[in-house]
C-alpha cells in the first residue's frame, strides 16, 4: 500500500518508521510529510527527526516531502498524525489538492472552542470525499518505533473500510483490531489525556499507588459516562482505546500528559511546562472542552473539573485535590 503519513512529530515519525520497515511481512511505500520546509531540510540531511523524535534513523525507503500535493499523489491512504488543532486544516489541504484519498487520523482530543471530536471535524470537512476512520489505543511512539509489541484499534463507520485497513496495516508487532464505534474510540483517547494529567499530579504530590489506582478507575467512570452520552459502546471503554490507553498514560513515564501533571505538582507554571515539553499534550486543551461538554450534558466529571481548575484557573494543585477528596460520599456505581 502507498501511505502518506501527514505530520512529522513523534507519532507520525514512529508510524512512518514502523510501516516503512523493510522487515515487515507486507511492505508499504511510505511518504512522510512535514508542513515546514526547514524541518524537511533537517530530516533529509540527518535522515532522522532530531526536532521531535531523536535517536531513530529513518528507513532508506522512506520518502520525505513538505508539499502536501506530492505526499498524497497516488496514495492509497493518508494517515493524519498532526495534533487535533491541525486536523481541520490538513483535511482542507487534502481536499484542495483535488485527490480522493481515504484518511485515518491518529490524533486524540477534542477540538478547542468547538468541543468536537475528530470524526465530527471530518464530517464537516471531508464528508463524502472518501472513507475515513481513526487509529487509537495504547501506543507510545518510542515503543512502536522500536518494534515492541503494540495493539491498536482502527474504527470507522464504514465497517468494510475499518476491516480492510486494519488487515493491511496489521503485523505481529503492530496488532490492529477493527471497530465501528468511532465515538467510543475517540472519547476514550481524548479523555484519558486529561486523567493522565491528574495521575501525574497525584504521583507528583506523593499520593501513592492507591490514589493512582483510584484515579484510573474513577477516570474510567468519567470516560464511560461521557462516552455513552456521545454514542459510544460500553465495551469500547473497557477495551484498548479506553481502559488500555488510560492505564498506559496514567502509569507510563513516556506520557507527555502525565509529565505535565508531574511538573504542575512541582509548582511549575503551565507556560514553562509546555515550552519545556516541546511536544503536544492534548489533555491541556481537551480538559476545558470536556468540562464544557459535561456541564452541557449534565454529567458529573469531578476529576476533569479538578484538572481544569489547576490548568486554567490557577487553582493550586493541593487545593484542587483537597476539594476532590472532600466530596460527599456516594454510591460507587451511581
Ligand atoms: N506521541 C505519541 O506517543 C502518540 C501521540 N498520539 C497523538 O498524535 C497526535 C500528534 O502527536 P505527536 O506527534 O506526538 O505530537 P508532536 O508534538 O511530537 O508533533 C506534532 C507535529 O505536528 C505538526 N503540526 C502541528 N500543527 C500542525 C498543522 N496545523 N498542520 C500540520 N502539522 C502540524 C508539528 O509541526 C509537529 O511536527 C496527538 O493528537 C497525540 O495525542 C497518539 C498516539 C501516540
Ligand atoms: O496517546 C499516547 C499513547 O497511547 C501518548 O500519550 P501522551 O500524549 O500523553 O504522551
Amino acid at each position: 500500500m502507498r501511505i502518506a503519513v501527514l505530520g512529522a512529530g513523534a507519532w507520525g515519525t514512529a508510524l512512518a518508521i514502523s510501516l516503512g520497515a523493510n522487515n515487515r511481512a507486507s511492505s508499504h511505500q511510505v511518504t512522510l510529510w512535514t508542513r515546514d520546509p526547514a524541518h524537511l531540510a533537517e530530516l533529509v540531511s540527518e535522515r532522522s527527526n532530531q526536532r521531535y523524535f531523536p535517536g531513530f534513523p529513518l528507513p532508506d525507503s522512506l520518502r520525505l516531502t513538505s508539499v502536501l500535493d506530492v505526499a498524497v499523489e497516488g496514495a492509497d491512504l493518508a494517515l493524519i498524525v498532526v495534533p487535533v488543532a491541525g486536523l481541520r486544516e490538513t483535511l482542507r489541504g487534502i481536499v484542495a489538492c483535488g485527490k480522493v484519498v481515504p484518511v485515518v487520523w491518529g490524533c486524540k482530543g477534542f477540538e478547542a472552542q468547538s468541543a468536537t471530536l475528530p470524526h465530527q471535524v471530518a464530517q464537516e470537512e471531508y464528508d463524502g470525499v472518501a472513507p475515513c476512520g481513526v487509529l487509537s489505543g495504547p501506543s507510545f511512539a518510542q515503543e512502536v518505533a522500536q518494534g515492541l509489541p503494540t495493539a491498536l484499534t482502527l474504527a470507522s463507520h464504514d465497517e468494510e473500510f475499518s476491516r480492510s485497513i486494519a488487515a493491511q496495516l496489521h503485523t505481529a508487532r503492530l496488532r490492529i483490531y477493527s471497530s465501528t464505534d468511532v465515538a467510543g474510540v475517540e472519547t476514550g483517547g481524548a479523555v484519558k489525556n486529561v486523567i493522565s494529567i491528574a495521575a501525574g499530579i497525584s504521583d507528583g504530590m506523593g499520593f501513592g499507588h492507591n490514589a493512582r489506582a483510584a484515579l484510573i478507575t474513577r477516570g474510567l467512570a468519567e470516560i464511560t459516562r461521557l462516552g455513552l452520552k456521545l454514542g459510544g459502546c460500553l465495551e469500547t471503554f473497557m477495551g484498548l482505546t479506553g481502559a488500555g490507553d488510560l492505564i498506559l498514560t496514567c502509569t507510563g513515564d513516556l506520557s507527555r500528559n502525565r509529565r505535565v501533571g508531574l511538573l504542575l505538582a512541582a509548582g511549575r507554571p503551565l507556560p514553562d511546562i509546555l515550552r519545556e515539553l516541546g511536544h503536544t499534550a492534548e489533555g491541556v486543551h481537551t480538559a476545558r472542552e470536556v468540562l464544557r461538554l459535561s456541564r452541557a450534558l449534565k454529567i458529573e466529571m469531578p476529576i476533569t473539573q479538578a484538572v481544569c481548575s489547576i490548568l486554567h484557573d490557577g487553582v493550586p494543585a493541593r487545593l484542587a485535590v483537597e476539594a476532590l477528596l472532600n466530596r460527599e460520599p456516594k454510591a460507587e456505581t451511581s
